[in-house]
């Protein structure tokens, strides 16, 4: 056990109340259902193959992913924990193409939750670390349904968001505009202990996170910048660069925050019509405020992620976040005009190979 002499995340939603008035006591009540849903979700990813909850659920979803059972499972714990209580307005949810009603006669209230029931689905069935993203706005018509344009506001809007994340311990790591504060899940009393009372990303790196099968469908500035890490000590970087995958959004933020790091989602040319993989709404956004309350950078590649309009509920984006200075170093790329000031456009199937900078840019 941690000891009850640290503080519970109950104990420190009342203390930020008490400082920040943006901190209502509805919000605490709501991000406290937020987190009684992690706390189900998180037993439901221990038990696993004993509880058979693993392997396909059978139908597609909104996005067009085929669902994991526990993909479907955590967002009916989420719906279960937060309708009947939250002082909500309406909830989107990754597994839902539409805003989720509220149940008929229940009071309408004046946040709006928007969550990624479970995130890193594809690590599911082979026991590595996932999680749930989560994002709290204001309703603008406080006490009515919410319509789905309510939802398309600007990620500066939140007033919180947080993940969970279910790996060899259960954490839940959480904005409500005052800094980040990671808490730790004790099972044995049940409830979530703050270990971390001001998580700060180092400004600087030497470990970036991409998934480099699709290095072949990057534009320009992302291969160079991958280039160049790839390069090292004997490269324009003068540095050794570690790199790292796993293939869960939640568990990349994890990490650097914990010691610092710059993931990259970009947006590429492997299905041109799709502006990235990762969804503004509930992903980027949750993770661009987390992300920049710790003092690190969130972006798209060419400007801040919380500065754009979204669209539509589902819409993805070009992601990249993490230290400041990798961060603000891809943005210059992404500014920099090549070869004169026009960009070549690469060969959508470049057969270069990741580690020919040169040939890379010598079409
Ligand atoms: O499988 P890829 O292309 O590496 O993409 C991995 C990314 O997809 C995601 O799993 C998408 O999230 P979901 O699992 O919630 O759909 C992210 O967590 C992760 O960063
Ligand atoms: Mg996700
Ligand atoms: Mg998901």
């Amino acid at each position: 056990m941690f000891g009850i002499d640290r503080s519970t995340l109950t104990e420190y939603l009342i203390a930020q109340r008490r400082q920040h008035p943006g901190a209502t006591g509805e919000l605490n009540a709501l991000i406290l259902q937020v987190a009684q849903a992690c706390k189900a979700i998180s037993r439901a990813v221990a038990h696993g193959a004993l509880a058979d909850v693993l392997g396909d659920h059978g139908q597609t979803n909104v996005q067009g992913e085929t669902q994991k059972k526990l993909d479907v499972l955590a967002d009916e714990i989420f719906l279960r924990a937060t309708h009947w209580g939250g002082d909500l307005a309406g909830m989107v949810s990754e597994e839902n193409a539409s805003p989720i009603p509220l149940p008929a006669g229940h009071a309408r209230g004046k946040y709006l939750l928007v969550f990624d029931p479970l995130d890193g689905s594809s690590n599911i069935d082979v026991n590595v670390a996932v999680g749930s993203i989560f994002s709290i706005l204001r309703a603008p018509t406080p006490g009515e349904d919410a319509a789905a344009a309510d939802f398309l506001q600007a990620g500066r809007h939140q007033v919180a968001a947080g993940y969970a994340i279910y790996g060899p311990s259960t954490m839940l790591v959480l904005t409500v505009g005052q800094g980040v504060a990671g808490f730790t899940f004790d099972p044995i009393l049940g409830d979530f202990f703050l270990t971390h009372p001001d998580i700060r990303i180092p400004e600087t790196t030497r470990e970036f996170a991409i998934n480099a099968s699709n290095a072949r469908f990057w534009e320009a500035p992302v291969r160079r910048y991958v280039d160049e890490c790839l390069a090292g000590r004997s490269g324009p970087r003068e540095a050794d660069f570690n790199m790292r995958w796993i293939a869960s959004l939640v568990a990349e933020t994890h990490r650097i925050l914990m010691r610092g790091g710059v993931f990259l989602y970009p947006r590429d040319r492997k299905e041109p019509i799709r502006a990235g993989r990762l969804r503004l709404l509930y992903e980027c956004n949750p993770i661009g405020f987390l992300v920049e309350q710790a003092g690190g950078r969130a972006s798209t590649g060419t400007g801040p992620v919380l500065e754009v309009a979204p669209e539509a509920l589902h819409q993805r984006i070009g992601f990249v976040f993490g230290s400041r200075t990798e961060v603000e170093r891809i943005e210059r790329y992404h500014a920099e005009p090549l070869f004169g000031g026009s960009e070549r456009p690469l060969p959508l199937f470049n057969s270069r190979s990741l580690f020919s900078t040169e040939a890379a840019f010598s079409q």
